[in-house]
């Protein structure tokens, strides 16, 4: 016979393998999962007031931790609502991250939400109460702002570190069991996000990625990829994306791994089954990326047009630069190709120049009367991307200037795109006043001597984004009132439907402007 306490020592080791094989069993299936649900919670969003960008915000940054976002859901200010899911979100996922509602208005009860899905009651937390009064200042401290202290009776405050001082944050996030609650507010959120990040983190999981960007569409190849996607099954995800308007690619390929040898075979097999070709580089951030880029072909040992073009353009805006600071200077900008390749090289020599920041680049658009609608969304996009001062006129352009002179004292010089096949422009020089009877600026033209071929050769190998009418015939930009597609890129169908080629695929450079009328 056993004695009692030879069969508890028995049972106690049992139970320990048996656990021990549960766990291992549990993270085989799984291989080491870490899931992630996202509450966000407001009323505004739901009405269209807001836009949601905290679930974009979290998806990234935790996709990059190695954990799986399962599900995002947005719910309003709603007591009920907020405990119904936060309950499910936290049986079924790792993580729970909530966003909103912890502020001080009676619209805020993502606390009292928390404690109702895990039946528990909010109470005043001392420790929070404490961190409240050296925040604010205790005589700051009313009655609503005390509500930022009535938390679940169980939650937890977690303090993120600074990733440099080391050095703790003075307010702490909420949490309870596997839900953490953050504030609505982007920027709080992010800031406290990134701080508490390793909370999150998945030490065994790393997502690997590739994108590959093809010039066919999807449908033509939507075959190829499932045959792919079949062979790799689970072990590589992968997604097709159209994008209608991009000037480099049809469809993105997205693949997505835990296991980067999975991940390049499948980016092999995908590449070899498409047609030969039609994979093509494509530069996501190409604004990021500028003064890298450019830069390389200042500095190759190449010395055909294209680099001896860059190379000077790139000389003559380091001089300007040195005889002009950012504030004297503005750059020509009416949408046009040409200043627009400008502005990427203005924006290439100043990043290089200075790169921590000195200031935004400042832009004059003298809109005409009768603009491409096209030409005005380019604009905007573009003062978006470079983070542009835009100086804005309408009407004429000698008036306008005037304008400039008594409204921006302190501008001096101006950086065009003009060429010299452009009318009256074959006698400038890099460096010229403005004629005599105009309002007196410096005009500084990098790019004078760059051929029509140049231009499109610079913008379509760095992947800059350009005017959409350059895909649809122009070649050149006026009004729209004098300008029109150029006939020589007409296509005519055989049932007679009329389209037009790209401006990049324009051959003699005689005839860029002959879509224009002026
Ligand atoms: C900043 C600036 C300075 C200019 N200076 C002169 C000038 O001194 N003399 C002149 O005839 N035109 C001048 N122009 C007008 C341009 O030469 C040209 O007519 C205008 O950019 C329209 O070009 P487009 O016909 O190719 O669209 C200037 C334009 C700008 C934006
Ligand atoms: N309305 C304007 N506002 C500000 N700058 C202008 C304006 N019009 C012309 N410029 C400057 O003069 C340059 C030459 O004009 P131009 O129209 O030839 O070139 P573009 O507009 O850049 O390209 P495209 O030749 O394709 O129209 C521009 O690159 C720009 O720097
Ligand atoms: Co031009
Ligand atoms: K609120
Ligand atoms: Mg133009």
């Amino acid at each position: 016979m056993l004695g009692t306490q030879t069969i508890v020592r028995h049972w106690r080791r049992l139970d320990t393998v048996v656990r021990h094989l549960v766990r291992q069993q549990c993270s085989a299936m799984d291989g080491n999962r870490v899931t992630a649900g996202i509450i966000i919670v407001g009323d505004e969003i739901l009405k269209g007031q807001t836009q949601d960008t905290n679930s974009h915000f979290l998806c990234r940054r935790l996709f990059a931790l190695g954990v799986e976002v399962k599900r995002v859901s947005v719910i309003g200010d709603d007591l009920d609502d907020i405990a119904t899911e936060v309950l499910e979100f936290s049986r079924n996922y790792t993580h729970v991250i909530t966003s909103g509602g912890v502020g001080p208005t009676h619209d805020d009860m993502t606390f009292e939400g928390v404690a109702k899905a895990f039946s528990t009651s909010t109470a005043p937390h001392p420790e929070l109460v404490q961190v409240l009064k050296d925040y604010f200042g205790p005589d700051n401290l009313d009655s609503a702002m005390m509500k930022m202290a009535q938390i679940p009776s169980t939650a937890k405050l977690q303090y993120g570190v600074h990733k440099t001082t080391g050095e703790r944050t003075k307010y702490p996030l909420v949490s309870v069991n596997n839900v953490y609650m953050f504030p609505g507010v982007p920027s709080l959120m992010e800031r406290a996000f990134v701080l508490l990040e390793d909370l999150f983190r998945n030490p065994d999981v790393t997502f690997h990625t590739e994108e590959l960007y093809i010039n066919r569409t999807e449908s033509s190849i939507a075959q190829e990829i499932k045959t792919v996607a079949d062979q790799f099954g689970k072990s590589v995800v992968i997604g097709s994306y159209p994008d209608l308007h991009n000037s480099y690619y049809q469809v993105k390929i997205s693949l997505e791994s835990t296991s980067q040898d999975q991940l390049n075979k499948a980016s092999v097999q995908i590449k070899s089954s498409v047609p030969a070709g039609s994979v093509v580089p494509f530069e996501k951030d190409p604004v990021g990326t500028a003064a890298e880029h450019v830069y390389d072909i200042v500095n190759s040992k190449v010395d055909d047009t294209f680099h001896t073009s860059v190379r000077h353009a790139v000389s003559i805006i380091e001089q300007a630069l040195d005889k002009y600071t950012l504030k004297d200077m503005c750059l020509g900008f009416n949408g046009g190709k040409d200043c627009t390749l400008l502005l990427h090289l203005f924006h290439a020599v100043v990043q290089k120049k200075y790169p921590d920041e000195i200031g935004k680049l400042q832009a004059l658009y003298i809109r005409s009367r009768l603009p491409f609608p096209e030409v005005e969304l380019f604009v905007q996009q573009a003062c978006k991307r470079y983070n542009l001062e835009l100086i804005r006129y309408e009407g004429r352009i000698k008036e306008n200037l005037a304008a400039l002179k008594d409204g921006h004292p302190n501008i001096k010089a101006v950086l065009m795109g003009t060429r010299k096949t452009d009318p009256y422009s074959d006698h400038l020089d890099s460096f010229s006043m403005t004629d005599a009877d105009w309002p007196q600026f410096m005009r500084v033209n990098p790019i004078l001597n760059w051929t029509y071929e140049t231009v499109w050769t610079f913008l379509r190998t760095l992947c800059l984004p350009y005017c959409s009418l350059y895909d649809h015939g122009y070649t050149s930009l006026g009004s729209m009132n004098n300008t029109h597609p150029n006939p020589s890129l007409q296509i005519v169908d055989s049932n007679g439907i009329v389209s037009y080629k790209p401006a990049y695929q324009l051959l003699d450079n005689g005839n860029e402007r002959d879509g224009r009328n002026v």
